[in-house]
């Protein structure tokens, strides 16, 4: 066999997102709003950068971290629930950490929970112990019951975790839970919350050392922004000067309002970006304290 060859130098940035599934669209989404478009491979596995020298990998989400700790991907968007248990598992196995949580995305909210069957009597996680417990996330569960001392038998399913108390095969469960229909679908009920996960931006431990490191940079400043802005709104008014101190405790989540004199005196224009909801309610509130010509706009980009 011939000797291998030096990875060939990249100059362009390779991100892995879900093919399918729960973060697929918003991955996707949330980088368009960075300004990038891609032209998409024949087989939908390859997306080209076309505006950034960006590429998309679209893969299973638990193949993401092995990706980047390879280094056939830079970055990636998978749940902090698949990059930490995939992390522990290589702890385990004695192998140095080769991937870590760049950023938190603020979408695939959910949470990694234990469960027990509701007619528990549930009081302290000491009644685990010599119990049963099914998961797909073992590394994570062992870590939890080692913090607490507790000697369980874990026991490891790929899916359909919550059928395994109705079946005898354990217990308890430890699973993702988002509104909890499947654990009372499952006649469980949560107990403990081991994690709690969202999307996140994947990256390696080191930072690069070529060009990459300029377009991640780029990346994460324009993430930032987008992130920022989410659920931003800016919000036009005019008021008079004597109301002022009645309207500002109404906008506790806006930045330093810009306020303009428009005639004489008294008469003022405001700008505020806020960034919580802006709803009818809180509109309302603020026309009652003397707020004139309401406007609410939406906030296409950012950059501090
Ligand atoms: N209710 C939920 N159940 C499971 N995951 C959720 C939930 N809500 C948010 N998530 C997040 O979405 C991620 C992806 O979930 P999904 O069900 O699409 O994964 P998957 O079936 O493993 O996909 P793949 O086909 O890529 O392997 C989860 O790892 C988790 O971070
Ligand atoms: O609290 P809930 O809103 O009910 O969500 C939690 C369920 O969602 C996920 O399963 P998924 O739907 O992805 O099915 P799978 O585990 O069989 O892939 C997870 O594994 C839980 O079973
Ligand atoms: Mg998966």
């Amino acid at each position: 066999m011939s000797p291998p060859t030096a990875a060939p130098a990249r100059d362009r940035l390779r991100i892995a997102i879900q093919k399918s599934g729960r973060l697929a669209e918003p991955a996707r989404a949330l980088l368009s709003s960075c300004g990038m478009s891609w032209r998409e491979s024949r087989d939908r596995l390859f997306c080209y950068g076309e505006t950034l020298p960006v590429d998309l990998l679209l893969v299973r989400d638990d193949d993401i971290p092995g990706l980047i700790a390879d280094g056939v991907c830079d970055l990636g968007i998978v749940g902090r629930n698949v990059l930490l248990e995939q992390d522990g598992d290589r702890r385990g196995n004695g192998r140095v950490p080769s991937f870590r949580e760049w950023r938190a995305l603020g979408f695939g909210g959910c949470r990694l929970a234990l469960a027990v069957p509701e007619s528990c009597d549930w009081r302290s996680p000491s009644q685990l112990a010599g119990r049963r417990i099914a998961t797909s996330y073992p590394a994570l569960l062992s870590q939890w019951l080692e913090r607490e001392g507790i000697a369980a038998e874990v026991v490891v399913l790929l899916g359909s975790v919550e059928i395994a108390p109705r079946l005898g095969q354990a217990d308890a469960v430890c699973d993702l839970v988002s509104s909890g229909a499947t654990l009372t679908a499952n006649q469980l009920k949560p107990v403990e919350t081991l994690l709690e996960s969202e999307a996140v931006l994947a990256g390696p431990v080191a930072p690069f050392d070529d060009v990459r490191g300029e377009l991640a940079d780029l990346l994460l400043r324009r993430l930032d922004g987008a992130l920022r802005i989410r659920h931003s709104k800016l919000l036009l008014f005019q008021a008079s000067r004597n109301v002022l101190p009645d309207l500002l405790p109404l906008l506790p989540d806006a930045e330093a309002p810009t306020v303009m004199q428009v005639d004489g005196q008294d008469s003022l224009a405001l700008q505020a970006l806020c960034h919580g909801a802006l709803t009818w309610q809180r509109l309302e509130d603020l026309k009652r304290a003397g707020a004139r010509g309401l406007m609410v706009l939406p906030v296409e980009g950012m950059l501090a």
